[in-house]
C-alpha cells in the first residue's frame, strides 16, 4: 500500500495534485510543528482532505495535545511522532494508543530492546524514517529482520500492528521505481509512503500512477490485475481487469477506466452513459489485486443494465435509488413526491414514526417501525442531496472521536427525568452501553488554569456535580412517607424492590450469633488494632469534667454532657459493603455512652449483613441491626417501624438517596430527629508542588475517585513543570486502568478537574473556598501550610499520610462533610453522640446583684412575668 507523504509548507502544490494522491490512499501531512496548526489549518480548507495522517519531527510539547486531538477529532486518522519523544515524554500517553504511529530512524531498526518497549505503548504503526541515501547493502536485511522482531513483539504484547517506511528524498538520490520494486518484495504489511512528491511540471498523475503500479505484481499471462469495483458503500458491483496503463489513465481522468480483455483500454460508460466517478484506488495485501472504489451513474454497472453484475441492490441502497429517481421525476399521485414537496408533512411523520419506534416492544415492530423512520429520514436526505455515502462518512467520523459528548437527551426529549422511581438495577444497566463505549480512552482528569479561566468558571469549579437535589427529593419523599406509613411492609418492599432481597424481618437483635460474625484472624486483627487507634482519640475528646464558672460573687454558672440516648447509624453497602464506616460511628457513639445502638445497612443478597459490620456492631455495644439501605432505613430510624425502634440522631454517610432522606427527616418537625451532618458522595482536594512524587499524589486522587460515579477529585497543581505534571497524569491512568472499579472511577475522574495555579496561596484560596471533605498537602514542608487552612473535613499532611489511613485506622474519623459543607459543619466526633445541659446556682445575694439587671431587660421587652419571678424573690430579700 502506497500512503504517500507531502509537505504542507510546499507552497507549490495544487488542489488537483493531492486529490490525484487522495486517490490512491490516504496521504500523510508533513507539518513544520504541533504548536501553530495555522498552516495546517489553511491547507486542509484548500485540499479538503476527509482522511489523512499528521507528521512532525519537532518537539512535541504538552500543549500540542490539545491541538493533536482536536485534529484526531476532526478527520486526521493517525500521527506520527518520533520515538525519542514516546519515550522520554510521558504526556504521549494521553494520545490514544492506537491512533499513534511512531517513526523510527534507521538504526533503531536493530535495537530489540526498544521495540519491546514499544511493543507496550503503542498499537498503530512503527514507521521507519529512513533517508534515501543511508540505505545501504544491508538496509533490507535490517528492515527484514526488523519487521520479524515487530511481529514477534505484536503477537506477545497484542499492541503493534503495522509497519511503515518514509522515503525521505535527497537532493542528489531520488525515489525511484526499481526501490518500490525492491521494497515491494519485503512485506505484504507495508507502509510506503513517498517523501516529496512535489508537482510535476509535465505530467505528476504519472508520476504517481507509476508509483503505485510498480508496487503491484500479476499472477496472470497477459500481465493484467484483477479490479474489483465497488460503490462507495463497499457493495460489490462487478470484477473487471487492469493495467498499468488504464490505471494511469484512470487516475488521470478520475473516472472508472480498465483494460478489457478484448477491446484494450475501456472507459466505462463511454457508450452506455453509465459512467463512474473514482473515489479510490486500493492495493490489495498481496499487490496482486485492484479495488476501484467509484460512484456509479446512469442504470449501473453491468452488461445487462443492473446495477452490479450480481443483480440489483436491495435495502436501504436500492430505497435511496428509488427515492432519487423518483425526485427527478415521480409518477403521479407519487406520496413519495407529496414529501418532497410538504416539508410540513415530512417532519411530522418523522415525529411521528420516531414516536412509533420508542413504544414499539416486539422484535418484529422494532423492525417495522425502524424502517418506517428510515424511509422518512432517507426522504429527507434525498431531498437535500445528502447521500446514505455522506451519512455513513458522518458516522466514521464518529467512532474514531477522541473527545466524547456527554450523550445526555435535551431538557425536552429526557423522559429519565420524568421516571420517579428506578431501580439500582436499572440504573446500573443504564451505564453499561456508556463504560463499553469508554473503555479504551484516556482516564484523565480536566484541565485549567487559573490565570485563564474568569470568575463565572472559577464559581462553576467549586460546585459539585450533585444531580437534580428536586429529583432526587421527588424520589425520596414517598419511599420516606410508605415506611412512616406502612412500617416493616413498606420497609420489606422497598428493601426487596431496590436491593433485590426478600427478608421476612428486617431487624437482627443482639446478642448477635457468633457464627454470623466469625472472621479470619487476620481481619479480625486489623478490625481491633482499627478499634484501638479510633477509640484512642475519640476517648481523648470526651472531656467528662463539668465546667463551672463563677460569673459574678453568688452566680455559678455549670455545662455538663449527657450521651443522646437513641442513635441510628448508617453504614453504607450499596457499591461497597463498610465496616469500617460502622467502626467510625459506633465507636464514638460507644465513647459518648450512648444507650441504643441501631447500625443499619442494606442486606446481601442472601439477605445477611456482612461479617465484617456484625463484628463491629458487637463490639460497640449495637443492640440492633437494620437489614435495609437507602431512604428506607433512614426513614424506618426516623419515625421507628414495629420491629425499629425510632431513634433521636441518624449519623453516617451515604449517597444522594440517604443524605436527601436524612435532610427531609431533620425538617420535619413531628420526626423529632437530629442528624450529624451532609456527608455524601466522597471527595479529595490535593494540593501538589514539583517536590510532590506522582505515583503518590494519583493514588490519593484515585483513592476517593473509586468510590462512586458521583465521587469528585480535584488536584491543584502549584507551579508544576509541564513533566512533572504529565507524569501524574500518567500515573492516575495507569493506575486506573488496573484497578477492578475500572468504570466508576473513568466516570468519577471525568467530572474531576486538575487547577493549574502560580503559588501557594492561590492554592490555599481555591481549597479554603471548595472546602473539601479531604486535604492532602503533598508538599515538603506541607506541615507550615496547615495554619493557612480554614475550611476541610480533615487533612493529611506531607507524601506519607495517605487518606486510606484516615479511612482506616488512625484514628480520626471518616464520615466527614461534603458538598462543601466543611464550611460550617464538623465531622462526626465523640461530642457528635452527646448534648451539653447547662446549669445555675444563685445564691441570695448573688440574685440580689443580678436581679435588677435581669428586671430591667424583661421590662425592655414587655415581658412582666419575667421581671416579677425576679421581683417577688428581692422584694423578700430586701425585707429580711
Ligand atoms: N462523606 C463520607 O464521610 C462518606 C463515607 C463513606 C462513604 N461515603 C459515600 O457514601 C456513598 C455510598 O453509596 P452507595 O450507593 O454505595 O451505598 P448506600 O448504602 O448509601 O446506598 C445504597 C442504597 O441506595 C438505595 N438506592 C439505590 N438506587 C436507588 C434508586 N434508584 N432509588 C432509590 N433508592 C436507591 C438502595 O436502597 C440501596 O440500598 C458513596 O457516595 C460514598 O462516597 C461517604
Ligand atoms: N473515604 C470515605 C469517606 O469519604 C470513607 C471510606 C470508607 N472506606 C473507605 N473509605
Ligand atoms: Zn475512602
Amino acid at each position: 500500500m502506497l500512503v504517500p507523504l507531502v509537505d504542507i509548507s510546499n507552497q507549490q502544490l495544487s488542489v488537483d495534485f493531492i486529490k490525484s494522491l487522495d486517490l490512491i490512499g490516504e496521504i500523510i501531512l508533513r507539518i513544520p510543528d504541533f504548536s501553530d496548526t495555522s498552516l495546517l489549518t489553511q491547507f486542509l480548507e484548500k485540499h479538503q482532505l476527509d482522511t489523512y495522517w499528521l507528521f512532525s519531527v519537532k518537539e512535541i510539547v504538552p500543549d500540542d495535545i490539545e491541538n493533536i486531538i482536536q485534529f484526531l477529532d476532526q478527520g486526521a486518522q493517525k500521527v506520527i511522532i518520533p520515538v525519542s519523544k514516546i519515550l522520554t515524554n510521558d504526556y504521549t500517553f494521553a494520545l490514544p494508543a492506537d491512533r499513534l504511529a511512531v517513526s523510527l530512524n534507521s538504526r533503531d531498526l536493530c535495537d530489540e530492546e526498544l521495540i519491546k518497549k514499544l511493543a507496550g505503548l503503542v498499537s498503530g504503526y512503527l514507521v521507519t524514517d529512513v533517508e534515501l541515501k543511508s540505505i545501504s547493502g544491508n538496509f533490507f536485511q535490517d528492515l527484514n529482520n526488523f519487521i520479524q522482531n515487530v511481529q514477534k513483539n505484536t503477537i506477545l504484547s497484542g499492541s503493534i500492528a503495522k509497519v511503515g517506511i518514509i522515503l525521505q528524498e535527497t537532493n542528489n538520490i531520488k525515489y525511484s521505481s526499481d526501490l518500490v520494486q525492491q521494497l515491494s518484495t519485503i512485506s505484504a504489511d507495508l507502509v510506503v509512503p513517498i517523501k516529496y512528491l512535489t508537482l510535476d511540471s509535465d505530467n505528476n498523475l504519472l508520476n504517481v500512477a507509476d508509483a503505485l503500479t510498480c508496487t503491484l505484481k500479476s499472477d496472470r499471462p497477459d500481465g493484467l490485475f484483477i479490479t474489483v469495483v465497488v460503490d462507495e458503500r463497499g457493495v460489490a458491483l462487478g470484477v473487471v481487469y487492469s493495467s498499468a496503463e488504464s490505471v494511469r489513465e484512470a487516475l488521470k481522468t478520475r473516472t472508472g477506466v480498465y483494460q478489457s480483455r478484448k477491446r484494450g483500454l475501456w472507459h466505462k460508460g463511454a457508450t452506455s452513459g453509465s459512467v463512474q466517478e473514482l473515489k479510490k484506488i486500493e492495493v490489495d495485501c498481496d499487490g496482486d489485486t485492484l479495488k476501484f472504489t467509484v460512484k456509479q451513474f446512469g442504470t449501473g454497472f453491468c452488461h445487462l443494465n443492473t446495477r452490479t453484475c450480481f443483480g440489483e441492490s436491495k435495502g436501504l441502497i436500492a430505497l435511496e435509488e428509488t427515492l432519487q429517481n423518483r425526485k427527478i421525476s415521480a409518477p403521479s399521485g407519487s406520496y413519495t413526491q407529496r414529501l418532497f414537496q410538504n416539508p410540513d408533512l415530512l417532519h411530522s411523520k418523522i415525529m411521528e414514526e420516531a414516536d412509533e419506534l420508542r413504544s414499539a416492544t416486539t422484535k418484529d415492530n422494532i423492525a417495522w417501525e425502524t424502517a418506517d423512520l428510515l424511509y422518512f429520514a432517507l426522504v429527507k436526505c434525498v431531498a437535500n442531496d445528502v447521500s446514505l455515502t455522506d451519512v455513513e462518512a458522518h458516522l466514521d467520523k464518529r467512532a474514531k472521536k477522541i473527545t466524547r459528548r456527554p450523550g445526555n437527551a435535551k431538557p425536552q426529549w429526557d423522559i429519565s427525568s420524568k421516571k420517579t422511581t428506578e431501580t439500582d438495577n436499572n440504573a446500573k444497566d443504564k451505564q453499561t452501553p456508556v463504560n463499553i463505549q469508554c473503555k479504551s480512552d484516556t482516564i484523565k482528569m480536566q484541565k485549567f488554569k487559573l490565570s485563564e479561566i474568569d470568575s463565572i468558571k472559577r464559581t462553576s469549579l467549586l460546585k459539585r456535580p450533585i444531580i437534580n437535589s428536586d429529583d432526587i427529593m421527588a424520589r425520596v419523599r414517598p419511599i420516606v412517607n410508605d415506611v412512616r406509613n406502612k412500617g416493616d411492609t413498606a420497609l420489606i418492599e422497598y428493601t426487596a424492590k431496590f436491593d433485590k432481597v426478600q427478608l421476612n424481618t428486617p431487624v437482627i437483635s443482639a446478642p448477635f450469633p457468633p457464627e454470623a460474625m466469625a472472621l479470619d484472624d487476620v481481619t479480625r486483627c486489623a478490625i481491633d488494632k482499627a478499634y484501638e487507634n479510633i477509640y484512642k482519640f475519640h476517648d481523648a475528646q470526651y472531656d467528662r469534667s463539668t465546667l463551672v464558672v463563677e460569673t459574678m460573687p453568688g452566680v455559678v454558672c455549670s455545662r455538663f454532657s449527657r450521651p443522646i440516648e437513641r442513635v441510628g447509624l448508617y453504614v453504607p453497602g450499596g457499591t461497597a459493603v463498610l465496616p469500617s464506616t460502622a467502626l467510625m460511628l459506633g465507636i464514638p457513639a460507644k465513647v459518648a455512652g450512648c444507650k441504643e445502638i441501631i447500625i443499619a445497612s442494606p442486606p446481601r443478597k442472601d439477605g445477611t449483613v456482612v461479617p465484617e459490620v456484625l463484628y463491629v456492631a458487637h463490639k460497640v455495644g449495637a443492640s440492633k441491626v437494620l437489614l435495609a439501605g437507602g431512604a428506607q432505613a433512614i426513614a424506618a430510624l426516623a419515625y421507628g417501624t414495629e420491629s425499629v425502634p425510632k431513634v433521636d440522631k441518624i449519623c453516617g454517610p451515604g449517597n444522594q438517596y440517604v443524605t436527601a432522606a436524612k435532610m427531609l427527616a431533620q425538617n420535619d418537625s413531628s420526626a423529632m430527629i437530629a442528624i450529624d451532618m451532609p456527608a455524601g458522595p466522597s471527595e479529595i482536594l490535593v494540593i501538589a508542588d514539583n517536590s510532590s512524587i506522582p505515583k503518590y499524589v494519583a493514588s490519593d486522587l484515585l483513592s476517593q475517585a473509586e468510590h462512586g460515579t458521583d465521587s469528585q477529585v480535584v488536584l491543584i497543581s502549584v507551579s508544576l513543570t509541564p513533566e512533572h505534571l504529565a507524569n501524574i497524569e500518567r500515573e492516575i491512568h495507569e493506575q486506573a486502568s488496573r484497578l477492578p472499579r475500572v468504570d466508576i472511577v473513568r466516570e468519577s475522574i471525568s467530572k474531576s478537574f486538575i487547577l493549574q495555579v502560580n503559588n501557594i496561596k492561590e492554592a490555599l484560596e481555591f481549597s479554603n473556598d471548595y472546602s473539601p471533605e479531604h486535604l492532602i498537602l503533598h508538599m515538603d514542608e506541607a506541615e507550615k501550610l496547615v495554619d493557612g487552612v480554614k475550611n476541610a473535613g480533615s487533612v493529611f499532611v506531607g507524601a506519607y499520610s495517605p487518606e486510606s489511613c484516615g479511612d482506616y485506622a488512625s484514628g480520626t474519623n471518616h464520615t466527614l462533610p461534603t458538598y462543601g459543607y466543611a464550611r460550617m459543619y464538623s465531622g462526626v466526633n465523640t461530642l457528635t453522640f452527646l448534648k451539653h445541659i447547662t446549669a445555675q446556682k444563685l445564691t441570695k445575694q448573688g440574685l440580689k446583684d443580678l436581679g435588677h439587671t435581669v428586671m430591667r431587660l424583661a421590662e425592655i421587652e414587655g415581658l412582666e412575668a419575667h421581671r416579677n419571678a425576679v421581683h417577688v424573690r428581692i422584694h423578700d430579700i430586701e425585707n429580711d
